[in-house]
């Protein structure tokens, strides 16, 4: 590993407290061979001024004893570490590879839309923490790159020629997604070519593309879906790429889940390979809000949303009959977000099960046994199960996979109804009218709620931003509120999934009061688990600040 120090002249005008560096253990255990570029400084003041001779990566540092870690491989991690525990996970920049690239004052300084917001172009310096809760001593933490137009970009916008392709499930806002960039690139940017890719990844290289122009994108928003089609599997890295080579795209916008995340992943790394002027965003797409790092996906506000009306059905029909009982299955194949957004929206769900916190059916504590004290204290009950929990108690597990290699679950829901209806006819001799809803694709089916639209608006532009700054290998994400560039890595090392010793499921537990049918020794052993997996309240959707310490973070402190 090459080392490169820079020494400036900056004064160091922080206070004097504690220097916890928070850094090392974190980094080390995330990038064990060591061989991350790295960009120390010893001043709470970063300011990247001065390149890395003959590294063309891009980073440029200014602060005192500042130090300077090339790697040979530019694509590995790009770290900066500064005072008191600061680290920002930065993104690529086709400068890493392609050192000499020219740039071009940003068109939106003569747009008129823009010429009057003070402080438009994000400085250079500006980064967003992963945790907004700290304690007074601990270390800054983790920061990713602030997104936003910069004040010079690398492309002209008569040379861009971009693409959009959308993979995975279907979720609501992807058409928004695909409008806004639309937009964005040629409002903002001034660029008229935009190709869509019809189907997903294997549309690079199999299928037909549309052009896509303002007029053509203009009122897809309304409509649910994606316009340009969606596929699982087909990811063929060298076919995808050459596609992209022969057709001349230098920027690539690419819209999926963490599985698409990943394509996009070694779609960047092969075009950093041939050494291609092509910077390659990802748009994190996910129903289930599986995705780490990020507050929330969009189209999730839209499912919660939509999922309140076969709720609203359940209990309706529930509350009709003696001893009705109202089974909802609702997505999520590993992450039960929806289900428990859904739960501790409606008000009117007795029992929420999700994958990540195991139940059983019979015997004390059991849900037949919570199930009845709720039809004798209320006379009807409404339960909510997402698709991927209780797994493990059907007897046959299915062991095929879709095309993209995701296991294919058992249907839970209509196996739990089936059990619940034996249990209460044949052991309790209890009548019961059991309804049993599945309104999973008609969830994701629809178009994208006001505010997920929004939010949508705002993913787009700030992908178009970093694109057009330069920016590659990253996923356009929202931190606390703030838009963002996330390096692949970190969107791709993880599922984002509901931690039950976290606050937000004892939230729930206490909203439904239903048993959280764990032991005092099941509770322990989860803790113990999460601590070792550096689990914790990150991964926890608008609950980023729960205090849950960074188990990472708070080793080194102690050290
Ligand atoms: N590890 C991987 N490397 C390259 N491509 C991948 C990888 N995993 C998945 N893909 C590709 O990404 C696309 C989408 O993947 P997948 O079907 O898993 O959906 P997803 O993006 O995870 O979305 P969701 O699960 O939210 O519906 C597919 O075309 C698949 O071939
Ligand atoms: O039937 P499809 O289109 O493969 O999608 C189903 C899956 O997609 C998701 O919505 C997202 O991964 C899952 O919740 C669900 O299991
Ligand atoms: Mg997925």
């Amino acid at each position: 590993m090459d080392l490169i120090t820079l020494s400036t002249t900056a004064a160091n005008l922080t206070p004097p407290r504690p220097i916890v560096s928070a850094s090392s253990s974190l980094l080390k255990s995330r990038f064990p061979d060591s061989s991350s570029l790295v960009v120390t400084t010893n001043s709470s003041a970063l300011s990247f001024s001065a390149r890395a001779a003959g590294s063309g990566s891009g980073i440029k540092v200014g602060s005192p004893r500042s130090r300077v870690v090339m790697a040979s491989t530019p694509s590995k991690p790009k770290i900066v570490t500064g005072d008191y525990g600061y680290v920002l996970e930065d993104v690529p920049h086709l400068t890493d590879y392609l050192p000499d690239l020219p740039t071009y004052p940003n068109p939106l300084q003569d747009n008129p839309a823009y010429s009057i917001v003070k402080q438009y172009f994000v400085h250079v310096d500006d980064t967003v923490p992963q945790k907004i809760v700290v304690h007074k001593d601990s270390p800054r933490g983790v920061h990713f790159r602030r997104a936003g137009p910069r004040q010079k970009v690398y492309f002209q916008s008569d040379e861009v020629h971009a693409c959009i392709v959308t993979c995975g499930g279907l979720c609501p806002g992807l058409n928004t997604v695909i409008r806004e960039i639309v937009y964005s690139l040629d409002y903002m940017y001034g660029v008229k070519r935009v190709l869509g890719i019809d189907g997903g990844y294997r549309g690079f290289y199999a299928r037909n593309t549309i052009n896509l122009t303002p007029k053509v994108v203009n009122d897809i928003h309304k409509r649910g879906g994606t316009i340009l089609g969606t596929s699982r599997g087909g990811h063929d890295t060298m076919k995808i790429v050459d596609s992209i080579q022969d057709r001349g795209i230098n920027q690539v916008y690419i819209i999926g889940g963490d599985g698409t995340q990943k394509g996009a992943s070694v779609i960047f790394e092969e075009i950093r390979r041939r050494g291609l002027k092509v910077a390659v965003v990802g748009i994190p797409k996910t129903i289930d809000n599986d995705i780490p790092v990020i507050d929330r996906s969009f189209g999730f506000d839209t499912a919660v949303e939509e999922a309140q009306r076969a709720i609203n059905a359940a209990h309706v029909e529930a509350e009709s009959v003696e001893n009705g009982i109202g089974l909802v299955k609702l997505m999520g194949r590993y992450s039960g977000f929806i289900a428990m957004y859904a739960t501790l929206a409606s008000r009117d769900v007795d029992c929420c099960l999700i994958p990540e916190s195991p139940f059983y059916l019979e015997g004390e504590g059991g849900l037949f046994e919570f199930i009845e004290k709720r039809l004798k204290e209320n006379g009807h009950m409404v339960i909510v199960i997402a698709e991927g929990a209780g797994q493990e108690l059907l007897s046959e597990s299915n062991q095929s996979k879709d095309a993209s290699g995701n296991k294919l679950l058992q249907d839970i829901g209509l196996w739990m109804s089936q059990r619940i209806r034996d249990y209460f006819s044949t052991e309790r001799k209890l009548g019961i009218t059991l309804k049993y809803i599945d309104p999973t694709y008609m969830i994701r089916a629809v178009p994208s709620n006001a505010s997920d639209n929004v939010y949508c608006t705002l993913l787009a532009q700030s992908a178009v931003h970093g694109a057009m700054a330069g920016y590659t290998g990253y996923t356009s994400g929202l931190v606390h509120g703030r838009q963002t560039y996330i390096p692949f890595y970190r969107i791709t090392e993880k599922q984002n999934k509901v931690v039950i010793t976290d606050r937000m499921w004892a939230r729930l537990l206490s909203s439904t009061n239903q048993p959280s049918f764990m032991s005092v020794k099941d509770v322990e052993e989860e803790k113990k688990q999460e601590v070792s997996k550096g689990e914790g309240s990150d991964t926890q959707l608008l609950d980023n600040g729960n205090c849950a310490p960074d188990v990472l973070v708070t080793k080194e402190v102690s050290s």
